[in-house]
């Protein structure tokens, strides 16, 4: 495509010359340019990408997308937003691929990851080609790339749809983090079908406030579709029991299909049963019941599973297809994840890394177990730090024994996350080990017959981040470990 055939869909914007060259490729790392590279400049959170731009046109960058005039041997498109001016190139550079496929976000504090999973499941077993995009990797069918965000920028994640698009993708599902919605990541994404999980607290560091959190989540639904298009209409799937859906009801003029447990709604789960063995309930929709018996533990798992029921019931897909696929769920990576050799005793390795998480997570770990709960968490560094002593006081109050240990510190000294917990926390009963190691093979150690050992905050990961270090660690491994340890000895 040529530079002034891509430009003239910005709406505002100055030239530096009528130049004209093929572009080859769209950059918004310096790192990453080719002979015939557009270059972005963005203005990030840690450096100015516009300090970069001799340095793109010594790489062969043939134009550059700035909020500055500069002074280089090439065109430069001054616009007054560059990462807006990158979101609508992306999506046109990549021939507008979500205009191609059914796509389906999932946003929400808790249970996107989870919910994206079922959803791909369902579409799957009804012979659709899908794509994923969230926390875990991005998936094109069965094949697995790895991310660096839930929701990547939008060059990412438009050359992601594209990709998508050529291996005759036809589905997609994505995470969408109120991060990405506040960033404008996803401007240009054609979404069909927008899912809202939960809002709780989270990301306080980043929006501030609840209002401003919960604001960023609405603008999913703000952008589907304003005027009703039969062939293809557009739909907000909403939590009945969660009142932020009142807001975001109003603030999308697509239909709303409802889902819950506790207020009347399109589809409901009624009766529900957990146990340490799954999950009960009546399905009821259209004026039908039918008896449904998950594999996933929880009530937070039925939650889940109605999100992607009803986002595929609105999508066309049979009940008769949907229903066995959710009956034979047997979860994601990391989450709820029983760690197995044969011991007297459970292991839990779960993400749960916000207060309303850990409680849930530890409310079904009580009805799986009379015996002793062992709580191992941690807080992550360089996030919102007023999670914190919520958490720790989730954890004291639920588990007999919490054992408070590092998360993912990054820059912060794991001594100052601790006194940020015990803030939250009255009576001291928990003990700190601040190498996440130690206090996993601790708490595998005393664990006896019938006991649960839950290992809350890094679910899937396979890294700690201590200041700038990324180590190997992987909660699954230690645990696995540690039990084998206990019994050789
Ligand atoms: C705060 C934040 O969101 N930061 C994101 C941001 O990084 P940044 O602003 O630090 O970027 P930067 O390093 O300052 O670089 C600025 C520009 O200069 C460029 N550059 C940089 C160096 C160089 O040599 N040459 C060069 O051109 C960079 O490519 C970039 O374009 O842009 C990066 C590229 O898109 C993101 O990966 C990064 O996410 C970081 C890793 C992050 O942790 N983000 C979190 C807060 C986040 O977004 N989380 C949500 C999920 C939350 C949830 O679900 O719980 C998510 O969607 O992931
Ligand atoms: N519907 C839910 N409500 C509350 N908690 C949930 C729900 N679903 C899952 N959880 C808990 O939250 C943790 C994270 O779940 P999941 O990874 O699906 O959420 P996510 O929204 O993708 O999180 P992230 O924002 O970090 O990507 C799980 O490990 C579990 O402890
Ligand atoms: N997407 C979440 C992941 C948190 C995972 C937890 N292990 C941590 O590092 O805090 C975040 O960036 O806040
Ligand atoms: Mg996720």
């Amino acid at each position: 495509m040529k530079l002034q055939q891509l430009i003239q869909y910005l709406h505002r914007y100055e030239v530096s010359s009528k130049v004209n060259p093929e572009i080859s490729s769209i950059v918004m790392d310096s790192r990453k340019v080719s002979e015939g590279s557009l270059f972005f400049c963005i203005k990030g959170y840690t450096v100015d990408g516009h300090q970069f731009a001799q340095e793109a046109v010594n790489k062969g960058a043939v134009a550059i997308i700035s909020e500055k005039p500069l002074d280089v041997a090439v065109p430069v498109i001054v616009v007054p937003d560059t990462m807006r001016a990158m979101a609508i190139l992306a999506d046109v550079f990549f021939q507008q691929p979500t205009h191609k496929l059914h796509l389906i976000g999932v946003t929400g504090t808790n249970g996107k990851t989870t919910t994206t999973h079922i959803i791909e499941s369902i579409f799957q077993h009804h012979q659709r080609k899908t794509g994923m995009i969230g926390t875990i990797y991005m998936k094109i069918g069965n094949k697995t790339y790895p991310v660096k965000n839930t929701t990547p920028d939008a060059l990412t994640l438009q050359d992601s749809f594209h990709q998508m698009v050529e291996k005759k993708v036809d589905t997609v599902v994505m995470e969408v983090s109120s991060h990405a919605l506040h960033m404008g990541r996803v401007y240009g994404c054609d979404f069909d079908v927008a899912v809202f999980t939960n809002l709780t607290q989270d990301h306080l560091d980043y929006h501030k406030t609840m209002e401003e959190y919960r604001y960023a989540k609405s603008l999913l639904f703000s952008s589907l579709g304003n005027s009703y298009n039969l062939a293809k209409p557009k739909y907000a799937v909403l939590n009945a029991d969660d009142p932020a859906s009142d807001i975001y009801k109003r603030a999308t003029a697509a239909q709303v299909i409802t889902y819950g447990i506790n207020e009347t709604s399109d589809i409901m789960a009624k009766n529900v049963k957990t146990s340490a063995k799954g999950t009960t309930f009546d399905l009821v929709y259209d004026n039908k019941t039918v008896p449904i018996n998950l594999k996933l533990v929880g009530q937070f798992s039925v939650y889940n599973v109605l999100a992607a029921i009803s986002a595929s019931y609105v999508s066309n897909i049979p009940m008769e297809t949907i229903i066995p696929v959710v009956e034979n769920m047997r979860g994601v990576p990391g989450r709820f994840e029983a760690i197995e050799a044969g011991q007297d005793f459970t292991v839990i390795v779960d993400y749960a890394h916000t207060p309303d998480s850990l409680e849930n997570v530890l409310k079904t770990t009580k009805q799986l177990s009379q015996n002793n709960i062992y709580c191992i968490v941690g807080c992550g560094g360089d996030r919102d730090r007023s999670k914190r002593p919520l958490m720790a006081a989730v954890a004291v109050n639920y588990a007999s024994k919490a054992i408070f240990t590092s998360d993912n510190p990054r820059s912060e000294n794991p001594l100052q996350i601790f006194k940020d917990m015990e803030a939250g926390v009255k009576e001291r009963h928990y003990e700190i080990v601040e190498d996440r190691r130690a206090a996993i093979f601790k708490a595998i150690d005393q664990a006896k017959s019938g006991d649960v050992v839950l290992i809350a905050g890094k679910g899937h990961e396979t890294y700690q981040v201590i200041g700038d270090k990324v180590l190997e660690f992987d909660d699954r491994k230690i645990a696995l470990e540690a039990i084998q340890s206990k019994q050789s000895s």
